[in-house]
């Protein structure tokens, strides 16, 4: 049996689920889009093709390699896109929670059969049907689980909004002893650079407690600021609206010390390095296209 434990975002990584680009599918329909960076890429004829996202996936595979790292892969549905592990299930101390997704993506959680075989069927846990909530709005954080929400009374308008306030209250009857902190995050269906589409698109602790951070992602300049004062101005690295558009904030640790970070991602590479992080750097542009990145593509089982 396989014993889960996920405390925070940056321990020592022992085990993780990694997404797959193989069989994704052909290029979407505009109308089939569900987030609104993809619905550009459809729009203007760029949309990712299959094999230079899988060639990306397998950059990120080797970097596991290279640290040890058990790797599982979801079993490949037909024209499926697969890519993003991390929404489908998400891990909070030794339990393994079983995400209410958008309905369109429902059918990815199969594909991860084989691996929850491996796990004490107690441990996993089925939100019930009204609590809608993605691994991207969730991060444990020690004594804190953040999450990222929606609770305006437009949420059904925003194929962008994943996560509702019923997912906030059942996190906390979950877990009474942990401090459950939300944060409202701005939503926008046809412009990528004004929709925070989970927490890990604008916010991410990385190291003991540093983060990166956008301001403009976040609803509530209070929350946003609870942030700042929490993690402390000089810990915070800011990135601007375009480097929220590239998914800066959607690298992914290994470890406290090892971030795996997108290539061109210069000016933030600079400052981890500066930060005395190994920061292990991948191509990943082409899956950046879909609104996600390297933490999207992720659902870590164990961390030390
Ligand atoms: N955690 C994340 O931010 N996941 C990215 C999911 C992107 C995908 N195109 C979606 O809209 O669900």
């Amino acid at each position: 049996m396989m014993q889960l434990h996920v405390k925070n975002e940056t321990n020592q990584l022992k085990a993780v689920i990694l997404g797959t680009a193989e069989s994704c599918g052909p290029t979407p329909k505009p109308e089939e889009a569900y987030d609104p960076k993809s619905l550009e890429h459809i729009l203007a004829g760029t949309y990712p093709v299959e094999e230079d996202m899988i060639k990306e996936m397998d950059a990120f595979a080797e970097v596991f390699k290279k640290y040890n790292v058990e790797v599982f892969r979801p079993s490949i549905l037909e024209d499926c896109n697969q890519i993003f592990s991390r929404d489908i299930a998400f891990v909070i101390e030794d339990k393994l929670f079983h995400s209410n997704i958008l309905p369109d993506r429902e059918r990815e959680f199969e594909a991860i059969q084989h691996v929850l075989d491996k796990i004490d069927p107690k441990s996993i846990v089925r939100p019930p049907e009204e609590v809608h909530i993605e691994g991207g709005d969730v991060m444990p954080w020690n004594e804190y689980i953040f999450i990222g929400t929606y609770t305006g009374p437009d949420y059904p308008d925003y194929i962008t909004a994943r996560t509702n306030k019923e997912a906030v209250e059942f996190i906390k009857e979950q877990f009474p002893d942990k401090k459950v902190k939300s944060f409202e995050l701005r939503k926008s269906n046809t412009n990528a650079k004004d929709n925070a589409l989970h927490l890990d698109c604008c916010f991410q602790p990385v190291g003991k407690g540093k983060a990166i951070l956008h301001k403009n992602g976040f609803l509530v300049e209070d929350e946003y600021q609870w942030l700042v004062d929490y993690f402390g101005k000089e810990n915070i690295f800011e990135i601007t609206k375009d480097e929220m558009y590239q998914m800066f904030s959607n690298v992914f640790s290994i470890s406290p010390e090892v971030v795996v970070s997108e290539k061109n991602f210069t000016r933030l590479n600079n400052w981890l390095r500066e930060q005395g992080f190994t920061v292990e750097e991948i191509p990943y542009g082409e899956i950046a296209k879909q609104e996600g990145l390297l933490r999207c593509s992720t659902m870590p089982l164990i961390r030390e």
